[in-house]
């Protein structure tokens, strides 16, 4: 039996009754050589985010630290005096796909943490998605064996599994929430959450953050406008009714409290930078002035790579350095607390790699992005001895 379906919504009406039905219909469909062109929709069950969540639970031990660098996070964006002197340092790789080498970097930073965290509050980057300007993977958490098998269930447990090792070691974790959905099944471990520049104006995107219980930061969008995020901040800080999804995931109306804890991200757009003294004072006016009528922090912290970098990742290390000057008044800069932190792009090896490897026989280079290149290791530690001296 073929049921065409050839209308999204008739499809989810017809494949939702039965997993079985939609396996078979995509396969009776990927054997038409009659009817090429047109794909059916599959839809297959997922487990639970209860189910995975205490598959792969997060203790209470381990709930009450997430909440603690949470709150060192939002202390930080509020001039809290224990807080307000360090720096927000979000590093790590562009996407995460090897946990052997996550796990490696991991280890490495919270060693270094330990001896910075005086002065640097160091949050390590820990992307599971990846939003694409057209297409390309999408993240472990989407393929995770990279094959484009797109094995969603095998994804979150790895992502959740991965996430919760690094936890464990003690180290603040930062992700892109790119989908509410899967933020259902890892929120609990992520103590800093960013919004994309491709997302920034979504409204969906901030309705999720009025609910997430993180501070979150949002970037200003592909373009370079700024204003986008600021209206992100002054949507999410508001309760809204909307649309989500319970951990049992039934679909759900929501009403949200707003999240007063954002701030933005600046990290360039179409090819032009925005981390230099006169963008970011420009950038703590039109957020002071919105600041006036809503509660809004006014912080930026500032991703050294994307377009600030032209993505040329040895070009991180000096605009760090130079942010990190405004933010102390050094070098001839006037002093400017707005300056909440700043984020790299860093991984164990310098550089990156198509999927396939840069070798000969497609082998993977341990320790080498996939995505964006990132500073390796060596850099990124030298670079935060560095600002830990600045900061001083
Ligand atoms: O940070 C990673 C990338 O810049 C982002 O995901 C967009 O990637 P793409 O333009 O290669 O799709
Ligand atoms: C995709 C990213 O950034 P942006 O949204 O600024 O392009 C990222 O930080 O991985």
């Amino acid at each position: 039996m073929t049921t065409r379906l050839n209308k999204q919504d008739s499809a989810l009406t017809d494949t939702c009754q039965s997993t079985d039905h939609a396996r078979e219909t995509s396969s009776d469909a990927a054997n038409d050589a009659d009817q090429p062109l047109q794909k059916s929709l599959a839809v297959r069950p997922l487990e639970t985010p209860r189910a995975l969540k205490h598959r792969l639970p997060l203790s209470d031990h381990l709930a009450l630290q997430v909440d603690k660098h949470r709150q060192q996070i939002t202390d930080l964006l509020s001039n809290k005096p224990n807080e307000s002197n360090k720096l927000l340092v979000i590093t790590g790789p562009c996407s995460l796909h090897d946990e052997k080498a996550a796990l490696d970097y991991g280890r490495r930073l919270k060693a270094l943490n330990d001896q910075l965290s005086d002065r640097l509050m160091i949050v390590m980057r820990t992307y599971v998605e990846k939003p694409r300007t057209t297409t390309g993977w999408k993240g472990l958490a989407y393929d995770p064996e990279r094959d484009g098998s797109g094995n969603i269930e095998l994804g979150l447990t790895r992502s959740r599994a991965l996430l919760l090792n690094l936890v464990e070691m003690g180290l603040p974790l930062a992700i892109e929430a790119l989908s509410p959905m899967t933020m259902l099944y890892l929120d609990d471990l992520i103590s800093w959450t960013a919004i994309g520049a491709r997302t920034s104006e979504s409204q969906i995107h901030r309705e999720m953050i009025s609910h997430l219980g993180m501070p979150v930061g949002i970037k200003n969008g592909t373009d370079g406008s700024v204003q986008n995020a600021i209206n992100a901040m002054i949507s999410s800080s508001r309760s809204h009714h909307c649309l989500g999804m319970d951990l049992d995931g039934q679909i759900a109306m929501l009403d949200t409290p707003g999240n007063p804890d954002t701030h933005i991200v600046l990290r360039g757009g179409r090819n032009l930078t925005n981390y230099d003294e006169t963008s970011i004072k420009a950038t703590l006016e039109q957020l002071e002035k919105a600041a006036k009528s809503d509660q809004l922090h006014p912080k930026v912290i500032v991703d050294c790579s994307h377009d600030n970098s032209q993505k040329q990742h040895e070009r991180q290390i000096p605009i760090a350095q130079k942010v990190v000057e405004q933010r102390k008044g050094l070098n001839g800069h006037q002093a400017n607390q707005g300056i909440a932190g700043i984020m790299l792009e860093s991984f164990i090896e310098p550089g990156n790699q198509g999927m396939n490897g840069p070798n000969k026989d497609g082998q993977l280079t341990y320790g080498l992005s996939i995505t964006d290149a990132c500073i390796s290791w060596n850099q990124t530690e030298t670079l935060l001895r560095e600002l830990h001296e600045l900061m001083a």
